[in-house]
């Protein structure tokens, strides 16, 4: 029986791999990997986050919880594939591309002004009371940053550095109105700024360099 810690050696490798340095050759988009039912498969995967936030199981349910999630990993670890062909992360119709990882947003614009979205943190981003952890502001500031990077200069970037200002406490479950966009382009650098607001008040600010990766480049 599987103790539910997966490793790379039971992660099938597909033979056809479009990897050449940097995240993936070509940017993955779809609607279909994962099949239709792959955005209620994530939900309920960050509903779990959410509840594991909060909970505090009292030994028998823990006993009967720890079985029921045993058995969940080990259904889950059969059916890993490789980062190149997962549907997390590649996933446009789902907040977030389906990735689990970033705080869910919906991206509503990509325009020459940069990527407009709307990000909601929810029970799982908790930093303390009832407000967002700033290293997941930082997170939903890097995968934005870095999409309005590559927007701007039609290619993979990856993070020379980041820094947020923030300003007011950033409120879990509320959806929040993120901007990022390239304020500078020289070269390979492109000069990013973002910033998230609860209607009218700033919660964060975000000033970046994203780097365009050369081709073949790690
Ligand atoms: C559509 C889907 C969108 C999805 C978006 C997802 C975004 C997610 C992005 C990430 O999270 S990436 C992961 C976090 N980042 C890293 O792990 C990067 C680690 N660092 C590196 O790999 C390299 O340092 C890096 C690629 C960033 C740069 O190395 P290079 O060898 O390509 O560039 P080089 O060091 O020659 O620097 C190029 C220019 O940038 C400048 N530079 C590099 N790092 C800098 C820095 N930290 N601060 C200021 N300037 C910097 C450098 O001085 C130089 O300026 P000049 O061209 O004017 O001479």
């Amino acid at each position: 029986m599987s103790d539910g810690a997966s490793s790379p050696e039971t992660t099938t490798e597909i033979e056809e791999d479009p990897h050449e340095g940097g995240f993936r050759a070509h940017t993955a988009i779809t609607t279909e990997r994962g099949g239709p039912r792959y955005g209620e498969f994530s939900e309920q995967v960050r509903a779990l986050m959410d509840n594991v936030r909060y909970a505090c199981p009292p030994p028998e349910v823990a006993d009967e919880l720890i079985e029921q999630l045993a058995a969940i990993n080990e259904k889950l670890d059969a059916t890993r594939i490789d980062e190149w062909h997962s549907p997390s992360g590649t996933r446009i119709d789902l907040p977030a591309r389906g990735n689990i990882t970033l705080p869910p947003f919906e991206v509503t614009d990509v325009n020459d002004d940069g990527v407009f979205a709307t990000v909601t943190f929810r029970d799982f981003h908790l930093g303390g009371n009832k407000a967002a952890h700033g290293g997941h502001v930082a997170v939903a500031f890097d995968d934005l940053g870095g999409y309005a990077s590559a927007v701007a200069i039609q290619g993979v970037c990856r993070t020379a550095y980041l820094t947020v200002q923030y300003r007011s406490i950033t409120p879990l479950n509320t959806p929040l109105q993120a901007h990022t966009w390239a304020d500078r382009v020289d070269g390979r650098k492109v000069f990013t700024k973002g910033a998230i607001y609860d209607g009218d008040r700033l919660c964060a600010e975000m000033d970046a360099l994203f780097i365009k990766l050369n081709p073949g480049q790690q």
